[in-house]
């Protein structure tokens, strides 16, 4: 990967707003763009898994909304977890309306890794921001409103509204975020059009693009088994049980590793990925265990038959022993994708948008799971999209960075985006 370096226009856009003209990006000498700055600042906020400081956010989004002279709604979709909605109205609000939606929560950090504090936002000379959030998704949420805002600052007025909904809990499943809002009133106030939610840094020049994702499925297979004392061959233990179960899961998770790597088309959305996450079990050394569980999370692609591979790991169970059983604790069943023909009005948009500014799109399943998924299996289309190229993957990593002149180049992408989508055309779309 080419790295990006301060000062250096990263490409992609018609150079008018680049160096030498003060407009896009930083050189050492120049002052920091306030955008940076206030993106380095929402880093800052501890919205942290296992006690995400939601309340800070609240106040920061409740600050942004003041200044943007917009309305924030804020919806409490479960004690403690509050969906906040800025909404910019249309000259025709009786359109559907177009949802950029960001989630507020990060994932932990295993703070000892990290070349610098994860929630310092430390910028270094190459112009890279640390922190956690930088990726996924608080660039996207800072990108968002900072387009919107210079589109005010420019006096525009677009037919359709725009909806900036910012969401707790993406991080741990949803449940207690966009699961519930999705069928909350004030949900269905929005008219909903088209969305557009995180996606993927892409390492090469090319953005990603995502238009659906795999579904997540997290289960956990118990395995009793007759106890006794740790001297003895005792027979039907639990452990053997979760020995087969096992090993029926990582002989597929190889099969499907080895399809990805022979064929040269397959991106880690076209196979179903299989780790073994957590294994319990035992009281004491001398003691065969009565249980053992095992846990596995598996994201299965869209396109898979979800009842015959269901059918496949009762198989595996039954084949495993007497008495196995499985119990999920996620099991997505969505396999609606959003369309990406051109004669989609949206993704016509979305397209023409980015082919106008020189972007190259990989179109790709999400390989993990977004709050996307939530609003895809309303039947609504949404694209996952988080406009970083030139940035390797780093979401959940150590050093997880974005470079200053690749965030900034993506509110010039939504400075473009929003007006085309909450521009388009009105018939079938109303
Ligand atoms: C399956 S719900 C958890 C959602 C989570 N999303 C981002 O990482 C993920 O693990 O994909
Ligand atoms: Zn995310
Ligand atoms: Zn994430």
């Amino acid at each position: 990967m080419r790295a990006v370096r301060a000062g250096q226009w990263v490409g992609m856009l018609p150079d008018k707003d680049g160096p030498g003209e003060g407009g896009g990006v930083q050189d050492k000498t120049w002052s920091e763009d306030p955008s940076v700055t206030l993106f380095r600042e929402y880093l800052k906020v501890k919205t942290v898994h296992p006690q995400p400081d939601y309340d800070a956010a609240l106040r920061f989004l409740e600050r942004m909304a003041e200044e943007l002279s917009l309305p924030l709604k804020k919806v409490e979709v479960c004690p403690g977890r509050v969906v906040a909605i800025m909404t910019w109205v249309g000259t025709r609000p009786e359109l559907k309306s177009v949802v950029l939606n960001s989630h507020t929560d990060v994932v932990p950090v295993y703070e000892e890794h990290w070349k610098y504090d994860p929630f310092g936002a430390i910028k270094d000379a190459e112009g890279n921001i640390y922190g956690r959030g930088t990726q996924d998704m608080k660039c996207v949420t800072i990108q968002y409103i900072e387009a919107v805002r210079r589109l005010k600052v420019a006096g525009k007025r677009f037919p359709r509204t725009v909806h900036l909904t910012f969401v707790p809990d993406e991080e741990v499943g949803g449940q207690q975020g966009m699961e519930t809002f999705v069928k909350h009133p004030e949900f269905q106030k929005l008219n909903i059009g088209f969305a557009l939610d995180e996606g993927l840094a892409n390492p090469t020049d090319a953005f990603t693009v995502f238009y659906g994702e795999k579904n997540p499925w997290w289960i956990t297979v118990s395995c009793p088994g007759s106890p006794g004392h740790g001297s003895r061959f005792v027979e039907n233990t639990a452990a053997e049980k979760v020995r087969r179960v096992i090993n029926s899961f990582l002989e597929f998770r190889e099969k499907e590793k080895k399809r990805l790597n022979t064929n040269e088309c397959f991106t880690l959305g076209d196979v179903t990925t299989v780790n073994m996450t957590m294994l319990k079990g035992g009281v004491a050394y001398n003691v065969v265990p009565a249980e053992m569980d095992v846990s596995f999370d598996l994201r299965i692609p869209p396109t898979v038959d979800l009842q015959g591979f269901e059918e496949q790991i009762k198989a595996w169970c039954k084949e495993a022993g007497e008495g196995v059983t499985y119990k999920f604790a996620q099991k997505h069943m969505d396999q609606n994708l959003t369309s990406t023909e051109e004669s989609d009005p949206w993704w016509n948009a979305f397209g023409s948008t980015c082919k106008a500014m020189n972007m190259t799109l990989k179109k790709e399943i999400f390989p993990a799971a977004t709050d996307s998924r939530f609003m895809r299996e309303l039947g609504l289309p949404a694209i996952g999209f988080s406009p970083m190229n030139r940035t390797p993957i780093l979401l959940h990593d150590h050093n997880e960075y974005l470079n200053e002149c690749v965030f900034l180049q993506g509110i010039q992408v939504y400075e473009r985006l929003v007006p085309a989508l909450a521009s388009i055309g009105t018939i079938p779309l109303d």
